[in-house]
């Protein structure tokens, strides 16, 4: 360890929060933390996407359309996978009752992937439209597509190519009997299709039937979400559409990891964050806003423990039905920042074990645990680790691994801050997707020193008053 005075080395990482050392490892052992890649302009919009796969016939456009109607004053688009069949070649066309339409290669999934690829980007794109009965996809022109809130992938196999799922937020599976499908098949394809019956039943035993045994069924393990009935399920679909309005209504981040709360933004919120974030503000306000903003993310973090049902007899004699607290927690401080959460935290909860951890982040490459003090049986215990900024994650990668490395299961881990960077966000979330991060605001990323912005300084220095000339 470093000969320095803890002292010199508390004030030393009192200063820069955000310093952009190349983690190789935290623990000694294995972990390899690359440098943030993500930019301020970078950050783009992200659409919800939302992939419906099911059998031909199971109700997977009714589904579409009944979302795309429940979500109008939101802008959608559907992307088919029937519009990228290929074209069938001369020889492919004199046999077509020969043509599998339901295997993954009848589909050209690398033009989808790079239609995908431009709509996330914000990019406009043509999206070729389909005809069943030339079997061609350049008969008619292409539809125009511009980037929009919320995209749906629909079809038969859209949750078979891996790639094409990594677009997905969130994922449905149309759950329809069999008999109903191909009796629907029937009378669209012949209906609709203009098909002989004979052909239509062939087709089905040849290649229908097969292809959802063998590609599609094995799919729906990839849903999050199976709708008996298809559309005729309007609790599903209502469900759903709330959930994208909740989603849509969150910061993007939080649609790319569900281990990442923002706590809803109110006016009150925003004018706290107003006053910290004003570098004329006096220390004075400084702590009293960060204090109440503090306390906010606190209750907000305790929130995520788990709890008991309990019942209690009222002063009226009646039951009340309710919970107990979570009993076996305890917080631990990143020095020096970190400790201006201590008070809200013990103001909430009576008593609680509070341990500390200082990283020396500056100098022998910013990878120095300098010192630990938590509690012994901490690996028995939910963490609400605190630390008011997070910047790079460098830090935070660190303390974390080192709560692991005490025997902590991730996921009883919160780690609670005021602000959050979207670099440090990616870090600390793609390492340890079980932990929760609760934060009040995500800011627009970090400038070359590797300080948030639009931040608010120093945190340390500002709380407890060492930032005077
Ligand atoms: N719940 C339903 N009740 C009756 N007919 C339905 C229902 N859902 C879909 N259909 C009909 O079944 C056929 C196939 O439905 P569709 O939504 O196009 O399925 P998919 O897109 O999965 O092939 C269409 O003709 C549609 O009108
Ligand atoms: N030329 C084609 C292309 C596809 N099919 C069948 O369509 C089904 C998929 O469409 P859904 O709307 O039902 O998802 C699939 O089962 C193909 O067999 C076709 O018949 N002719
Ligand atoms: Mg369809």
């Amino acid at each position: 360890m470093d000969s320095k005075p803890v002292e010199d080395l508390i004030e030393a990482s009192s200063g820069v929060h955000f310093s952009g050392f190349h983690l190789k490892s935290t623990d000694p052992s294995t972990l390899v933390v690359e440098q943030p890649t993500t930019s301020a302009t970078e950050n783009i919009k992200q659409p919800f996407v939302i992939g419906v796969a099911g059998g031909a016939a199971s109700g997977k456009t009714t589904v579409c359309d009944m979302i795309i109607e429940q979500l109008r004053d939101q802008r959608v688009v559907l992307v088919n996978q029937d519009s990228f069949y290929h074209n069938l070649k001369p020889e492919e066309l004199k046999k077509v009752y020969e043509y599998n339409f339901d295997h993954p290669d009848a589909f050209n999934t690398e033009q989808l992937l790079s239609i995908m690829e431009k709509l996330k980007h914000g990019h406009a794109v043509d999206i070729p439209r389909y005809d069943f009965k030339s079997y061609k996809n350049d008969v008619f022109p292409a539809r125009r597509v511009n980037p929009s809130d919320v995209i749906i992938l629909e079809g038969i196999l859209i949750f078979h190519d891996p790639r094409v799922r990594d677009f997905m937020n969130m994922k449905i599976f149309v759950d329809t009997d069999a008999d109903v499908r191909l009796a629907r098949r029937i009378r669209r394809d012949t209906v609709e299709k203009g098909r002989d019956i004979g052909m239509v039943l062939d087709q089905y035993s040849k290649f229908v039937k097969p292809a959802f045994d063998d590609f599609i069924l094995p799919t729906k393990k990839y849903a999050d979400i199976i709708i008996p009935r298809g559309g005729d399920n309007h609790v599903a679909i209502d469900l759903i559409v709330q959930h994208i309005r909740t989603k849509l209504g969150q910061h993007d981040l939080c649609k790319i990891y569900p281990n990442l709360y923002v706590i809803q933004s109110t006016f009150q919120i925003r004018g706290m964050h107003t006053l910290i974030r004003d570098a004329q503000t006096t220390k004075h306000d400084f702590v009293f806003y960060s204090d109440r903003l503090i306390r906010l993310v606190v209750e907000h973090g305790l929130g995520h423990l788990p709890f008991t049902e309990k019942q209690v007899i009222t002063p009226t004699g009646s039951v009340y039905t309710g919970v107990d607290f979570c009993k076996r927690l305890c917080g631990v401080s990143v020095i020096r920042s970190g400790e201006s959460m201590e008070n809200a935290l013990r103001a909430c909860c009576k008593g609680i074990k509070i341990g500390k951890i200082l990283i020396h982040r500056e100098g022998d490459n910013g990878q120095q645990l300098i010192y630990e003090k938590l509690p012994q049986d901490i690996s028995d215990r939910h963490v609400l680790l605190l630390d008011p900024i997070l910047g790079t994650g460098n830090s935070a990668v660190q303390a974390i691994s080192l709560l692991i490395k005490k025997g902590v299961p991730e996921g009883n881990i919160i780690f609670l801050n005021l602000i959050s960077a979207p670099q440090g966000v990616h870090m600390v979330c793609k390492h340890f997707p079980r932990l929760k991060i609760v934060t009040s605001e995500i800011e627009i990323g970090l400038n070359d020193d590797f300080r948030v912005i639009p931040g608010m300084g120093e945190f340390g220095d500002r709380y407890f008053g060492t930032d005077d000339d």
